[in-house]
């Protein structure tokens, strides 16, 4: 890419700095730049590595699944399950579907090395659905019936056991191997004399569950001046209340995210992964994603098939079950986002995951549209964009990356477009529709104070252990929901973002009176960053200057957050540095000063002086105390600072080692107390340093201390936030884990406070989202 950059002429590159869509320039740029490329070998070549399936590394490769397959045979002799595991599956990504290893298919025969695995690692379910799978692939496949009795053997499910052996048996050809199930299946007989056989369901593949809560409000758009279309409900709304949910328009998964996530529904990978039939990128939590991504489901041979027509009938129905539930249940769309993407080639793997998202949005659209009028696209979309306010560098990129994206696409889709500048500057509007509109897909993931972290939900504990379980948010994709894309930000939002799967949730926090907007947050919000961090990064992210209320209206946490103390002994006054104190400092022009502020607010505590003032004189300098208006020599303070937050980085690398030493806790100690001497009381690193002071308590045993310096960072951050914002749920997560394994009482309050924080924030899918609830709540 950067050749192709470094080759445009200066001229196209002024043009394309001036370019707008609203002046119609940008069709001529897109155009002018596409014809230059034409006459670039190097731009061909780029093209060429991206879009030839010869060139990709990503197709499938019948001799790189062998040597795979070879490895993991060898640590399957060496008993060593877990590198067996991952051979197998990388095997399984690379397996072309059509190709046979001795006389079975290679992709059978893979998943039934790899059930042996699973079942000898007592993942039983795992088992039972690589099973499937083979089946479904081979059905008259004898080892793969077997395994199948075995795995439903060791799952008491002696019924299904039965019918499985004896479909082996009729189905296997040697002698010897008739015997040796023969013999299995009288075993099973034996043990089940006397006993009622229990029926059990048959294993399904893992299904997108979600909660049946429907949204119930009614909402609609509204234009505003300072920040374009919104949405607001026709009547009050109280907190909690669902009031959107949605599928994606389009999705992708995050590049970090590849091997731990299921490219579909992002939900995490687990050890019977499905990788993509005909490419080596994408993997699968189930065949129902699989499927929904790529629009492919495995074939039975015909063949193959008419084999069970000849088992008796109880057993020929039994079989066929097995093998078909998936393709009954199975609805496929024919519009999948993977499609176009899945032929082996390079770019879906190398192109940033933006621009391999603008090509699943135009895909979508042109799988769609009859006549590939690509011209209509970008209206048809109905999104903002910011093409207009976004830097050189950005119009740049995109002009280039629409061209390469539209060679790529024109690989899968042949003459239905022609590429020139109004199809090039549609896909430019798009990526930069993509960079306003697009939502980032995260998970709540629990750490525990060992490091281990809860994959499945599931959680195993040992009586006497209460780890302490730190809450952490996992971004896992990018995705675009087209009414989502409806709701504005805002730094203080009255609306909560999640998502189930691939779907987005919106849910109030607050009360939201009729005709007021719902405003999620971005990102950024008061109590995370200052105002000037929040609104530089809503700058460089979305390119836009932020309105909301949290921005031009002073706040306590936003004078606070960074604020140095006063050096008065009693003052509770705040001193700023210059940078931030800029910022506010056009707040408090604006801020109707008497009306608003209580005089026992904790914001009239903090910058009392700067109240007394009249708006029109304020003069407040950094370094003055705005309460009192004491001078304090901030360089000096900074210094300390500085020198302490070192000491205070060392104890957080040696929490992450796990090495925790007497010496680092008493230095992170001396450095809280210099910290807490020059900083504000409710400064945000004072906070970070009491939470990392109390995770190395928690870790060297020492409960009650863990538990003091945890609730002395919680009560800054409520400061900082509102005491009821979910970031205070999930520190008193950490809180009441500690006060759990100490016997603590209190950790019954904690808990219910943190339920009822959850449902407003989470509603009936508070369980689903954070799974450890529902054991914190049995601890209660
Ligand atoms: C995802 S869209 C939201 C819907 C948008 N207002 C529309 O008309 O389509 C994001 C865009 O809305 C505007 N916007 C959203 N929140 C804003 C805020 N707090 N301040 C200013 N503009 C905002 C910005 O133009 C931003 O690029």
């Amino acid at each position: 890419m950067e050749t192709l950059k470094a080759a445009i002429p200066n001229e196209l590159k002024q043009s394309i700095r001036d370019s707008s869509n609203v002046e119609d320039t940008l069709r001529d740029t897109c155009s002018s730049l596409h014809q230059f490329f034409l006459h670039f070998q190097p731009f061909h070549q780029v093209v060429t590595e991206l879009a030839d399936p010869s060139y990709a590394l990503c197709g499938k490769s019948k001799e790189a699944s062998l040597e795979y397959k070879q490895l993991g045979n060898q640590c399957f002799f060496d008993a060593d399950y877990v590198k067996a595991l991952d051979y197998y599956t990388q095997a399984l990504r690379r397996a072309p579907f059509e190709v046979g290893d001795m006389k079975t298919n290679l992709v059978a025969t893979l998943y039934i090395n790899r059930a042996i695995v699973l079942h000898k690692m007592n993942l039983l379910v795992e088992c039972l659905r690589d099973c499937n799978r083979a089946l479904q692939i081979c059905p008259s496949y004898a080892k793969a019936w077997y395994r199948r009795g075995k795995a439903n053997v060791s799952l008491g499910n002696n019924r299904d056991a039965i019918c499985d052996l004896n479909i082996a048996k009729s189905v296997e050809s040697s002698t010897g191997g008739k015997r040796q199930v023969e013999s299995e299946l009288k075993i099973i007989l034996d043990q089940s004399k006397g006993t009622n056989i229990v029926v059990q369901p048959q294993y399904k593949e893992n299904s997108l569950s979600t909660v049946g809560e429907m949204p119930q409000i009614k909402l609609r758009s509204v234009s505003t001046p300072d920040k374009g279309r919104g949405m607001v409900p026709s009547h009050d709304v109280s907190p909690g209340s669902l009031v959107h949910a949605e599928e994606p328009y389009a999705t992708i998964i995050l590049k970090q995210c590849r091997e731990t996530h299921c490219h579909y529904c992002f939900n995490d990978l687990p050890a019977d992964r499905v990788p993509c039939i005909s490419c080596s990128i994408p993997l699968y939590c189930s065949q129902q994603c699989q499927i929904k991504a790529g629009g492919e489901m495995f074939r039975i041979s015909t063949e193959d098939s008419n084999i069970l027509k000849n088992l008796p009938g109880d057993i020929g129905k039994y079989a066929a079950e097995v093998i078909q539930y998936n393709d009954c249940e199975q609805k496929i769309d024919d519009v999948t986002e993977h499609k176009h993407e899945c032929q082996g080639v390079h770019w879906p793997a190398v192109l940033p995951s933006e621009i391999v998202l603008a090509g699943r949005v135009v895909a979508k659209f042109l799988s769609k549209s009859s006549s590939g009028d690509i011209a209509s696209f970008v209206e048809n979309l109905e999104l903002s964009h910011c093409y207009e306010h976004m830097p050189f560098e950005s119009k740049l990129d995109s002009h280039i990356y629409a061209i390469v994206l539209l060679y790529c696409l024109k690989h899968s889709y042949g003459t239905m477009f022609s590429i020139d500048g109004i199809s090039i500057s549609q896909v430019v509007i798009v990526i930069s529709q993509i960079k306003v509109n697009c939502m980032t897909v995260v998970r709540l993931k629990s750490i525990d104070a060992h490091g281990l972290s809860d994959q499945s939900g599931g959680f195993t504990f040992h009586s006497s252990v209460h780890l302490t379980s730190n809450v952490e948010q996992v971004r896992v994709g990018k995705a675009i929901y087209k009414a989502g894309s409806l709701f504005n930000h805002s730094c203080q939002p009255n609306v909560h973002a999640y998502f189930l799967s691939r779907t987005l949730y919106l849910r109030t926090t607050k009360v939201v009176a009729a005709g007021c907007q719902l405003e999620l947050s971005y990102g950024p919000q008061v109590g995370l960053w200052d105002c000037k961090d929040r609104q530089n990064f809503l700058k460089d992210e979305y390119a836009f200057h932020c309105q909301c209320a949290g921005c031009s209206e002073v706040n306590l946490s936003d004078i606070v957050i960074n604020a140095f103390r006063c050096v008065k002994p009693n003052c509770s006054g705040a001193v700023l540095e210059s940078r931030v104190l800029e910022c506010e400092k056009q707040k408090i022009k604006h801020f109707p000063i008497p009306n608003k502020v209580i005089k026992n607010d904790d914001i009239y505590e903090v910058c009392l002086h700067t109240f007394n003032q009249n708006d029109a004189s304020i003069n407040i300098q950094p370094g003055y105390c705005l309460k009192c208006g004491s001078y304090s020599d901030l360089e000096s303070s900074r210094t300390t600072v500085d020198k302490a937050l070192i000491c205070i980085k060392r104890l957080q690398d040696a929490i992450q080692s796990k090495d925790i030493s007497n010496t680092s806790i008493s230095d992170a100690l001396r450095s809280l107390h210099l910290l807490r001497s020059n900083l504000h009381a409710y400064n945000k690193v004072i906070a970070e340093a009491e939470d990392n002071i109390a995770q190395a308590f928690c870790l060297v045993g020492e409960l009650q201390l863990s538990v003091d310096h945890c609730k002395a960072s919680i009560q800054i951050l409520e400061k900082l936030y509102d005491p009821d914002d979910i970031v205070i749920a999930y520190e008193l997560v950490k809180l009441s884990s500690v006060q759990l394994s100490l016997g603590d009482d209190s950790a019954v309050d904690s808990i219910s406070r943190i339920g009822a924080i959850f449902s407003r924030y989470y509603g009936l899918h508070a369980d689903l989202v954070f799974p450890y609830l529902q054991y914190l709540r049995r601890e209660i």
